[in-house]
């Protein structure tokens, strides 16, 4: 049981003034109290956080990452897609082995958590150690296989054996542990024949679980789809039944057309907008102000470490909530409001979550601001600093109702261990 006293708390984005200052109580994982400021009774037996000079909010979701990618950091900068993948990425994929891969999910753990994120949507390789140093953090995710045939049947085959496996593997885990969920996760449809792209959502629908993809990302494999397909990318993947009565996250989306939004609004598919790996790799920049006026589902993405090249969430928002009003030159688009909503509760309904808002009944998934912080001085428009000004320095995080961070430290691992290993890792990757 976790009592929090006289905190500021940020529950409503539309609304910032009405945000006051309140108690809250955590039963086991969920938020079982509201009320207002001293008027809860504590339990006995409960730890109590006091709250003042400190500020409330719900974690932030990240809902496209390759967490491991974190000791990808630096790797290969300044190049465009293909290139960055194909010549540089793929090739160092290669020599990945589960040690790297459980070191670079610790490190993008702590980073996340840090930086006030409480869960995070992945695709990536060696899906059991990425469990396992989840599970040892206490960290919530969906994971999805990354599948990739290019289009070679013997592959093809491998993959979905692959597949097969590391579903049950997440099926195991989630019954163990409720934090790990599974998803299903076609790379992209450069990289995967129809065969596996219906596979996968034959998957997804069997087991219930959402489908992780990216999704036109650079105007050169929309090029390519339609020279190989005679439709886009949306088109295509819709004609063949892949959206249908399933949740669909698709990362980028950068370059759509008034077709491919239609699919977007119709299929109800949710979009990951990674601006800051879109700026880096050169991709472009996502139509965010349009796709909120169709009403379409927007949430936030970092992408991995080899194209952004950090975990912070904060930083992403702030570019959501800035590039979209230079290209559009018009200050009034991407409000506040909607771009913390997308890094909170649009992103828990994208993946099923019961998390994304402070309510009573909710999972505890929450984050502690310290707000003798420079970058939330004065302290009096939070709500716009955490889009603004925060530097995302975050003081305590509770993930399903357990303290993973306390002052800054991490109750879950030992940081100076993670560092060590990210960097052997990061030399036997390179080396
Ligand atoms: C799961 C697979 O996705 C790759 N990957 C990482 N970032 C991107 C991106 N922006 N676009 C496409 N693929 C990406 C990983 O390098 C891995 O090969
Ligand atoms: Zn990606």
């Amino acid at each position: 049981m976790i009592a929090i006293k006289n905190i500021l708390l940020l529950n409503n984005f539309e609304e910032p003034q009405k945000c006051k200052k309140s108690d809250i109580l955590i039963e086991n994982n969920l938020i079982t109290k509201i009320c207002n400021a001293g008027d809860l009774k504590i339990p006995e037996g409960a730890t109590i956080i006091d709250g003042t000079k400190k500020a409330i909010m719900p974690g932030l979701i990240n809902t496209h990452t390759h967490i491991p990618m974190t000791i990808f950091r630096g790797v290969a900068d300044d190049l465009p897609l293909m290139d960055w993948l194909g010549n540089h990425i793929w090739p160092l994929e290669a020599k990945l082995d589960e040690e790297i891969i459980h070191a670079g999910t610790m490190l993008g753990c702590m980073e996340m958590i840090k930086t006030g994120t409480v869960a995070f949507n992945d695709m990536y390789f060696f899906t059991d150690s990425i469990i396992k140093a989840v599970e040892s953090v206490n960290m919530r995710c969906t994971l999805s296989y990354g599948l990739i045939d290019l289009c070679d049947e013997e592959k093809r085959e491998s993959e979905m054996n692959s597949q097969k496996d590391v579903l049950n593997s997440l099926e195991k885990a989630h019954n163990k542990n409720e934090l790990i969920n599974a998803a299903v996760g076609p790379h992209a449809p450069y990289t995967c024949s129809a065969e596996l792209l219906q596979h996968a959502h034959d998957l997804a629908k069997e087991h219930n679980v959402p489908m992780n993809i990216h999704m036109n990302e650079t105007e050169d494999e929309i090029k390519q789809i339609k020279e190989k397909t005679g439709l886009r990318p949306f088109e295509f993947l819709n004609s063949l039944g892949v959206f249908d009565d399933i949740n669909v996250v698709a990362a980028h989306c950068v370059h759509v057309s008034e077709n491919e939004m239609k699919i977007l609004k119709d299929k109800n598919i949710y979009v990951s907008h990674n601006p800051l790996s879109n700026l880096k790799l050169g991709s472009g920049i996502a139509p965010i102000p349009t796709y909120l006026k169709n009403n379409i589902n927007v949430t936030l993405g970092t992408d991995g470490c080899a194209s952004n090249n950090n975990l912070n969430l904060f930083e992403s928002i702030k570019a959501c909530a800035t590039i979209h009003k230079g290209v559009q030159q018009d200050s009034t688009v991407v409000k506040v409001s909607e771009v913390l909503n997308m890094a909170t509760k649009n992103a828990s309904k994208a993946l099923n979550y019961n998390s994304g808002e402070i309510k009573e009944g909710m999972w505890a998934d929450l984050v502690i601001l310290d707000l003798k912080n420079p970058t939330l001085i004065p302290n009096k428009n939070i709500v716009s600093h955490l889009a603004y000004s925060f530097n995302g320095v975050v003081e305590t995080v509770i993930i399903n109702g357990k303290i993973v961070l306390e002052d800054g430290k991490m109750t879950t691992m030992d940081e100076d261990k993670v560092y060590e290993k990210a960097e052997e890792a990061y030399l036997n990757l390179v080396n």
